[in-house]
């Protein structure tokens, strides 16, 4: 159909905005044709985006060249191959039409979703001008689940992630006797360490340590982690101030064949990692990761760090140091970015330019500045850069270090890229999450960064051994999924979780999968929610219920009236450990519950379902009591009868699991038999509180985390507000990740009384039933009994792996009788 002149005029309009991209007239010509029949003539939704959708059927028009002709010449029919939509486009076409008479018919929307199959995601979206949908809004749409985003493997979290199962009630044979869920303060049996006396310990690790906040990719793939690439025994002095690195763009073969992996040069390929991560010494942990040649591809990193910088990094791994690899110059690059940007992403905008991009990518990532951060020092300046290309054993690292006004017009000299940063120095503190934009890979690079215009092998030493330097803050991972504000409020430093609030630093790591830590508050202490009733004063502690004539260290000696109330013994010994007796006694409790239960006449926990049917007690567990010695006692600080009360004193890491039980806890160091572990802190609640919040977790997804502190209730009648659980879903410790283990767990919980001689409040406190390894999960067995159903927490599908697992056998048992039905 002959064109109107309005048409021609559009027509030519078109093909001047083509011609800029360096399309020709007569290519543009006949791909608009086709659209225009596709579009019955719509020009809004060709010109919209500057003819987007048409620079996208041109694109994919020429993509599909080769096949398409290799198509027509197999058919036979090469007429017209030049001027035909893209051939997927045309196929998909017919494939649902059946015939170009159908074509013209087609949604409007429809072609856009097969013109945007690949990398639209991040493409501006401007209405069309008529207010008709936007193409790619529509496209966008369309292809959410399309998209490649790669599905976020939902860690099962007791925060309130769906999946999540918690809350342990009692267990065995019915019977409700506890519910627990993790959380808590590692403390050591050795603990003799003060809470003033933060000093660290070195980690002592077997295995290969991963990095705090470190993601690893399963089967061996590269640790995403990385920092500054730093050139082993590389003298740093060399590197020139305010020259970023840069450097080397493999061959486009070599980019497109290695999948996209966090791939660390190692020692074997000459690259070495450096991070900041360090252990409480002092010592800065270096990860040198050998990688293959195989293994060699190219890494993303983007990050940031306190300090407000921004650093953008990509490498190549040992691969592309054949002798033919060339670094070069800076507009050879920038061009053959910017037109890869517009072939493969179809960047059609005028105002596009990689520059433009690098310095957007750093703003948006400056933008997660949080309030803190605006508390910027005047007149320091961070400028740091590091000439990565000058280290010949890591030449394919290409870094862009960016800072809030990133000038990428810096200079540029001998293939290297040279980028002038500064910012202003932000207060040290809190680390930022930061977006990926690119999806490619979470790493999380830990860098130090000289305040000084120098990147001095000096300073960067001083700060990888000084975890006090102001230098020394790491830069955070960027994960692949999208950062929720959920997740940057309560984003949890990698290097430690409970952000200070215990005498030892506990990380978490991810090596499994790209989520971070789940979100929580940590306390270090229980805190009452509102209504339970917790009643701690000096006047409750009578003579029996305190050592008022002891001194030194009560351990020492005999007996007191502490040591009375744990039964007549000390439940330490002079190392602080659990003794043997009392301990073995405490397993067997625990591992026969049936022989150790009471039940009560007016069960707070019945009671607390209120549905006007009060159902019999399930009972519960009769436990043996710890009494530590406390405020009102001669004994001093030091004493060996206060071990939990000084907190955390082993090595602990919070680790995804890799047996499908999201998050737990394991020991970094080796712990012996009858040590102090952690203690399960959370929110004192009132049964009722529970209960009430328990409805509501079908609700909002987020299910509480509980341990009941019930070991008191066959005193008599217990009043509601003082029938206590800690629930550890959204104020908890450590002991919140502790999964369950049926039977033969590692660790043994124990009632300590320390302020509360009542025993309505009390503390649930760890301790190893066994050696346990450094590397070793910790584990108890939160009392489940998987078959009651009744309880109002949600349960799981046990996977701890125990040969004496109740919910396994269950599970075979139905299957057995399901088999004899059948
Ligand atoms: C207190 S949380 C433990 C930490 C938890 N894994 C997390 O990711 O936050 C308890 C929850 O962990 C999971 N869990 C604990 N032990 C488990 C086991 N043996 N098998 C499967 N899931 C378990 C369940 O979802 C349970 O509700």
């Amino acid at each position: 159909m002959a064109p109107t002149p309005s048409q021609k005029e559009r027509a030519l309009a078109a093909c001047r905005a083509m011609s800029s991209l360096g399309i020709d007239d007569s290519k543009v010509k006949s791909v608009l044709k086709k659209l225009l029949k596709v579009y019955d003539k719509n020009w809004e939704l060709i010109e919209a985006e500057n003819y987007r959708v048409l620079a996208d059927a041109i694109f994919e028009d020429d993509d599909n060249m080769v096949p398409e002709l290799k198509k027509k010449s197999q058919t036979a029919d090469v007429h017209n191959t030049g001027h035909s939509m893209s051939s997927s486009f045309q196929n998909n076409q017919e494939a649902e039409t059946g015939c170009e008479e159908a074509q013209m018919h087609v949604e409007t929307p429809q072609p856009l979703k097969r013109l945007r199959l690949q990398g639209q995601e991040s493409q501006p979206l401007h209405p069309p001008p008529n207010g008709s949908p936007s193409p790619s809004s529509k496209k966008l749409k369309l292809d959410d689940n399309a998209s490649g985003k790669k599905p976020q493997n939902k860690p099962v979290s007791s925060d309130g992630n769906p999946g999540i199962a918690t809350r342990p009630l009692p267990p065995r044979d019915g019977i409700v006797d506890k519910g627990k869920q993790p959380a808590s303060l590692p403390l050591n049996h050795r603990g003799r360490r003060l809470p003033s006396e933060r000093v660290p310990q070195s980690i002592p690790s077997r295995e290969p340590t991963v990095e705090p906040g470190r993601f690893l990719l399963p089967n061996n793939q590269m640790p995403r982690t990385q920092t500054l690439v730093i050139p082993k025994d590389e003298p740093i002095d060399e590197l020139t101030d305010y020259e970023m690195p840069i450097a080397v763009i493999p061959p486009e073969s070599s980019v497109r064949n290695s999948s996209i992996k966090n791939g660390v040069a190692g020692k074997h390929s000459g690259h070495v990692t450096v991070t900041s991560s360090q252990n409480r010494d002092g010592v800065g942990d270096e990860d040198v990761i050998p990688t293959s040649k195989k293994e060699a591809t190219c890494n993303v990193e983007i990050a940031s760090s306190t300090l407000g910088e921004v650093k953008l990094s990509l490498s190549y791994g040992s691969a592309l140091q054949g002798s033919d690899f060339h670094i070069p110059s800076r507009d050879q690059l920038i061009k053959v970015m910017e037109d890869k940007c517009l072939r493969s992403y179809k960047i059609t905008d005028p105002n596009f330019s990689v520059k433009n991009l690098l310095r957007d990518i750093c703003d948006c990532m400056l933008e997660f500045r949080n309030d803190s951060n605006d508390d910027s020092q005047e007149g320091s300046v961070i400028s740091s850069s590091v000439d990565v290309s000058k280290e010949p054993r890591a030449p394919g690292t290409l870094s862009v270090v960016g800072n809030k006004d990133l000038d990428t017009s810096s200079h540029f000299s001998n293939g290297s890229i040279n980028v002038k940063s500064s910012d202003d120095l932000v207060s040290p503190g809190s680390i930022l999450p930061l977006a990926h934009p690119n999806g490619l890979s979470d790493a999380v690079p830990v860098s130090k960064m000289d305040r000084t215009n120098d990147f001095l092998q000096s300073n960067v030493k001083k700060d990888l051994e000084d975890p006090m330097s102001p230098n020394s803050h790491s830069l955070v991972v960027v994960p692949q999924h999208q950062l929720t504000a959920d997740d940057i409020r309560s984003f949890h430093d990698a290097n430690d979780l409970t952000k200070g609030e215990e005498n030892v630093e506990i990380p978490w790591v991810n090596e499994t999968t790209n989520d971070f830590a789940p979100s929580f508050n940590y306390i270090p202490q229980n805190l009452v929610f509102q209504e339970a009733y917790v009643n701690i004063s000096l006047s409750r502690v009578g003579s029996e219920d305190c050592c008022s004539t002891c001194m030194g260290n009560c351990v020492l000696s005999s007996s007191c009236a502490c040591a009375n109330k744990t039964g007549g013994e000390f439940a330490y010994n002079a190392q602080g450990l659990l003794k043997e007796e009392f301990l073995e006694e405490c397993i067997a409790i625990s591992r026969n519950p049936q022989q150790h239960l009471f039940y009560c006449k007016n069960c707070p926990l019945e009671r607390s379902k209120s549905d006007g049917c009060l159902e019999p007690c399930k009972g519960h567990l009769k436990r043996k009591f710890i009494k530590e010695c406390w405020s009102k006692c001669g004994c001093g600080k030091q004493c060996g009868n206060r071990v939990i009360q000084r907190g955390i004193t082993c090595h602990l890491q919070v680790f995804f699991t890799s047996e499908g039980k999201g998050w737990g806890l394991r020991t970094l160091e080796d712990l012996p038999k009858g040590a102090f572990v952690c203690e399960f802190v959370g929110e004192i609640l009132s049964m009722k509180e529970l209960h009430e919040r328990n409805l509501k977790c079908t609700e909002n997804g987020k299910y509480t985390c509980p341990v009941l502190l019930d070991a008191n209730w066959d005193s008599g009648y217990v009043k509601d507000e003082e029938a206590l659980c800690l629930d550890a879903a959204s104020f908890g410790n450590t002991a919140r990740f502790i999964n369950h283990r049926c039977s033969d767990a590692n660790l043994i919980e124990i009632p300590v009384e320390v302020e509360d001689p009542g025993h309505y409040y009390y503390h649930f406190a760890f301790f190893t039933s066994r050696k346990i390894s450094a590397q070793e999960e910790l584990t108890w067995d939160y009392g489940i009994d998987f078959d009651d159903h009744d309880h109002p927490v949600k349960l799981f599908q046990c996977r701890c792996g125990s040969k004496f697992c109740r919910n396994m056998k269950r599970y075979s048992r139905s299957l057995r009788y399901a088999s004899i039905a059948g």
